[in-house]
């Protein structure tokens, strides 16, 4: 039936409900495009707002799909996630649109991203703002403690339990819970968060009363949990009930034209912190940043950022201002290596070339001697692969 309303109607959301609740059966349905499902028996309030949120999600009054990212700052207070990247403002369209629902999120994106930064916007924008956004880094707990983090104890419930302890999906009531690193949860905790996330009923330890909890589930990973789900190292079940909406973060590299933007709103807020007014980055050091691998993202920019200005004297930082603080980092990074199959052999050393010749400002001698090449070779390669360059003697 469900195949047969897709094909028919397929904007119309569709909640399926069942008293035979299986793995399989929970996992078909989210795949055939179902917007929730639900285990009989439910509870009232669960059931009202899977409806609301389906129906939320399928009207879209004002449509900020259309929205520039000037006005997506008005209307949602986008202001402080810097960039113009079309995939960035594609994103903050997307959250615009969702915020008011109560879809989960699962937001994906390598380190340093900015996937707190969204989920926190997405709270903000929320119906749920005026209450608590809570994090949980799950990559940090440990199996044996994630029922009592989560769920909260009662004194007494083990060994070390000396007094009551609230769990943050108590905290959280009302509001959103932030799952950090959620591709780095075990097995067997994954099960108990699935429990909690499909019939938001959990126990506290020591307690044999359920309590039932009312929260926004924002899910946040670095791993490729669909490539986990097929080594069965994350449940299928469990991703199909996080991911309603996927938000892709963009690795900084994706979106270089950024780098400066981002720079100089870092260096906007330095101005104030060291009351240094007259700080700027210039236009030189500007267009380099922009060529720099970066594997910390914006989180690594942003240090260096800092660093640049927390070491410099004058108020216009130049290239060297930044470089010696990356040389160290840059020449480890060389020996973590690329997944095979990425480049051949002869496109990696064109890459390497060109990023030496950035970095050392075309300078043949400090380059030849980065990449371990005597000044002839490097010529003859410059050559080959036309990159442009000045003889230097
Ligand atoms: N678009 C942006 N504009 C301005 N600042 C940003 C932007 N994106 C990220 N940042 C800043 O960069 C830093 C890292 O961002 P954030 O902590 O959100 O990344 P993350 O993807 O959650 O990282 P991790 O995976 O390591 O937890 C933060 O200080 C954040 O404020």
């Amino acid at each position: 039936m469900l195949q047969q309303i897709k094909k028919r109607k397929p904007s119309l959301p569709v909640i399926l409900m069942t008293g035979w609740g299986s793995i399989n059966l929970a996992v078909e349905g989210m795949k055939g495009g179902a917007s929730d499902f639900i285990n009989k028996p439910w509870n009232n309030e669960h059931l009202m707002q899977a409806l609301k949120t389906a129906l939320n999600l399928s009207d879209e009054p004002e449509s900020p799909g259309t929205l520039t990212r000037k006005k997506l700052n008005e209307k949602y207070g986008f202001e402080n996630i810097v960039g113009e990247d079309p995939q960035l403002i594609e994103i903050l369209q997307t959250i615009a649109r969702v915020s008011k629902t109560d879809a989960s999120l699962l937001i994906m994106g390598e380190s340093g991203t900015g996937k707190e930064l969204i989920a926190e916007a997405i709270h903000n924008n929320s119906n749920r703002s005026h209450k608590a956004f809570v994090k949980v880094n799950l990559g940090g707990i440990s199996s044996s403690l994630f029922e009592s983090e989560m769920f909260g104890h009662k004194r007494g419930a083990f060994t070390d339990a000396r007094n009551d302890r609230v769990g943050r999906f108590e905290l959280a009531n009302k509001g959103t819970i932030f799952l950090d690193e959620i591709g780095d949860l075990d097995l067997n905790s994954q099960v108990k968060l699935l429990r909690v996330l499909q019939d938001r009923t959990y126990e506290v330890l020591g307690d044999s009363r359920s309590k039932t909890v009312d929260v926004r589930v924002v899910c946040a990973t670095n791993r490729n949990l669909k490539a986990m789900v097929a080594e069965n190292q994350f449940r299928e079940d469990l991703y199909y009930r996080i991911n309603l909406i996927i938000v892709r973060l963009p690795p900084l590299r994706e979106r270089a034209d950024d780098i400066p933007l981002l720079a100089n709103y870092f260096l906007k807020n330095l101005k104030e912190i060291y009351d240094r007014p007259n700080l700027k980055i210039d236009t030189k050091a500007s267009n380099w940043l922009k060529y720099l691998p970066l594997p910390g993202n914006i989180r690594e920019l942003k240090n260096l950022v800092e660093r640049a200005v927390l070491l410099s004297e004058k108020d216009t930082l130049e290239v060297k201002d930044f470089e010696q603080h990356l040389e160290q980092r840059q020449a480890a990074n060389l020996s973590s290596g690329l997944p095979v199959g990425t480049l051949s052999i002869d496109e990696m050393e064109l890459s390497m070339i060109k990023n030496a010749m950035v970095f050392h400002q075309n300078n043949i001698s400090r380059v030849a001697k980065a990449l371990g090449l005597s000044r002839g070779t490097l010529y003859r390669k410059l050559e080959k692969y036309n990159i442009p360059y000045e003889t230097q003697n």
